[in-house]
């Protein structure tokens, strides 16, 4: 049986409460229902096509039958421009039933929205083995055009074969990974759209017709008016504020006793939301409200998808220069620029936040130095500041050793300590055995690999989509120095972007 929210006086964002302590929690954590009720319908089956629509469809039809005849075996990719302006997220929310794919980098001019699939790599089995996977993406890379990119991402414990509620059905679509090679895009780059087809040939030009017809489905839509988004009327924590407590206090003991530096436990917040919603109507309301992140949605199939704005880079490969990025310890932002001043320089200065960063720029310069040479690291340790919270920030370069490829990398620096912990195989035993959830592909890699480049994204300030449910995914760092009670308000904080567009940001929604 759900319980209905206990009335309790509001607490200011990322404090603690003063007081007694809360009522001990519920063994099994139950839904906990939120005042808001009202429910907006959404009708995404109304299109209507910009002015001009036919005619660019027409002339990509023409550039594929071109393409289609000549008889190297190679990806190609075709494009037009697109008159006028639309979001390539608008564009892409139009075609609700396909394979779909979202990706704008956090310093790169370019957004592209993807629907369709050309090829796919995708493996469902664990462990993933990294030197298979990067054949067969260098096989079908070879002799590519440059625009030419696999999408998606994997599982955070893409190690782990199968145990009990893992992987929870809901990921199944995702697999332990998955790369897309769409075959329509809405690309945006310079301020220019343009809508690409991309073609395997020799084996595509069978198809061609097959191809054209479906380019005649893919609609260019007038700008939509803004859809607002369904409230949820009910929320629920896994693991429940009494588990949290009980999880983080074994990781400090651990800690104490020598058995592990520091373990990342993260939380799952479910909302419901009484109809079904389209995932990327979530994330075209967090973009805008996410400045300085990398925005993504991954869609396998109709139905649930994988959304985020992540602060946090992987690594960025362009040829053999690799860049990479700690980003760990947290505080909100100031109300005030007085009280923003103040609680940055709390982050710059506190030891416990400071050891919390340190563990992971210090694995990333040592698993980076495993396929980099010249791995090279500031002194000073700095701030990446965001919308609504702030992190210490450390850049790390390298150049590629011979013979090392993206998938070396990703093997390399994944899971890096701002997601799993130290010793990584302690830590990642340790997440397995004690969150009551599976992670899925939140905390995975999420990005692109091109030939010769690639960028990825740490998957987190992320959720899962799915008809009328949407569970968001965060976590904390844990070290020496942390307190329950304050790693919890962390996690607050840090879904506080998409509890704010959920319109639950009210800290009186918290369930504990
Ligand atoms: C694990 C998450 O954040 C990581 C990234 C930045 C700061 C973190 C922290 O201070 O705990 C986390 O390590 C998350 O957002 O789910
Ligand atoms: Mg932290």
């Amino acid at each position: 049986m759900p319980r209905p929210l206990p009335s309790r006086s509001a607490t200011p964002h990322g404090r603690r409460r003063e007081g007694p302590p809360p009522p001990a929690p519920p063994l099994h954590p139950r839904p906990v229902f939120l005042t808001h009720t009202s429910m907006l319908d959404l009708d995404p089956t109304v299109i209507r096509d910009i002015e001009g629509a036919d005619d660019v469809r027409a002339a990509l039809a023409d550039r594929i039958r071109d393409a289609t005849r000549s008889s190297a075996a190679r990806t190609v990719r075709v494009s037009v421009p697109v008159p006028g302006r639309m979001r390539p997220i608008d564009w892409v929310r139009a075609r609700s039933s396909a394979e779909a794919v979202y990706w704008s980098g956090r310093d790169e001019d370019r957004t592209v929205a993807a629907c369709g699939t050309a090829d796919v790599v995708s493996g469902s089995t664990a462990p993933v083995d990294y030197q298979a996977l990067g054949r067969v993406l260098d096989e079908r890379l070879d002799g590519a055009d440059s625009g030419v990119r696999y999408y998606g991402g994997m599982r955070f414990d893409a190690g782990q074969p199968t145990a009990p509620n893992r992987p929870d059905g809901r990921w199944a679509p995702f697999g332990t990974y998955r790369f897309v090679l769409p075959r329509f895009e809405l690309v945006e780059a310079d301020g220019t759209l343009r809508l690409v087809c991309t073609l395997v040939l020799p084996r595509d030009a069978e198809r061609v017709d097959e191809i054209v017809d479906a380019l005649g489905a893919v609609a260019l839509p007038v700008p939509s008016e803004h859809t607002a988004l369904p409230r949820p009327h009910q929320r629920q924590d896994v693991p429940g504020h009494g588990e949290w407590t009980d999880m983080v206090r074994w990781a400090l003991d651990a800690i104490d006793g020598g058995s592990l530096d520091k373990v990342v436990l993260a939380r799952r917040v479910a909302l419901s939301l009484g109809a079904p919603m389209d995932p990327l109507l979530v994330l075209s309301h967090l973009e805008p409200a996410t400045p300085g992140c990398y925005h993504f949605a991954v869609r396998p199939s109709r139905g649930a998808a994988f959304v985020g704005a992540s602060p946090e880079r992987l690594f960025r490969r362009a040829g053999r220069t690799v860049v990479s990025e700690a980003v760990a310890g947290t505080r909100p932002r100031g109300e005030t620029a007085a009280e923003d001043a103040r609680l940055r320089q709390e982050l710059l200065q506190s030891p416990k936040e400071r050891r919390e960063h340190a563990f992971v720029r210090d694995a990333i310069r040592d698993d980076l130095d495993r396929v980099c040479r010249e791995v090279r690291i500031p002194k000073k340790r700095g701030e990446l500041a965001l919308a609504r919270g702030r992190h210490l920030h450390a850049r790390i370069t390298g150049t590629l050793r011979p013979d090392t490829g993206t998938t070396d990398v990703l093997e390399a620096l994944h899971p890096t300590p701002a997601v799993g912990g130290v010793p990584t195989d302690d830590a990642v035993a340790a997440i397995r055995a004690r969150e009551p959830f599976d992670r899925g592909w939140y905390a995975g890699p999420v990005g692109w690999v091109g030939r010769d480049a690639a960028e990825f994204a740490v998957g987190l300030r992320a959720g899962l989509v799915e008809e009328a449910q949407m569970a968001l995914f965060s976590g904390a760092g844990i070290v020496e120095g942390s307190a329950p009670d304050r790693e919890w308000d962390e996690i607050e904080q840090k879904i506080g972007d998409f509890a704010a567009i959920m319109g639950v940001s009210d800290p009186r929604m918290a369930s504990r």
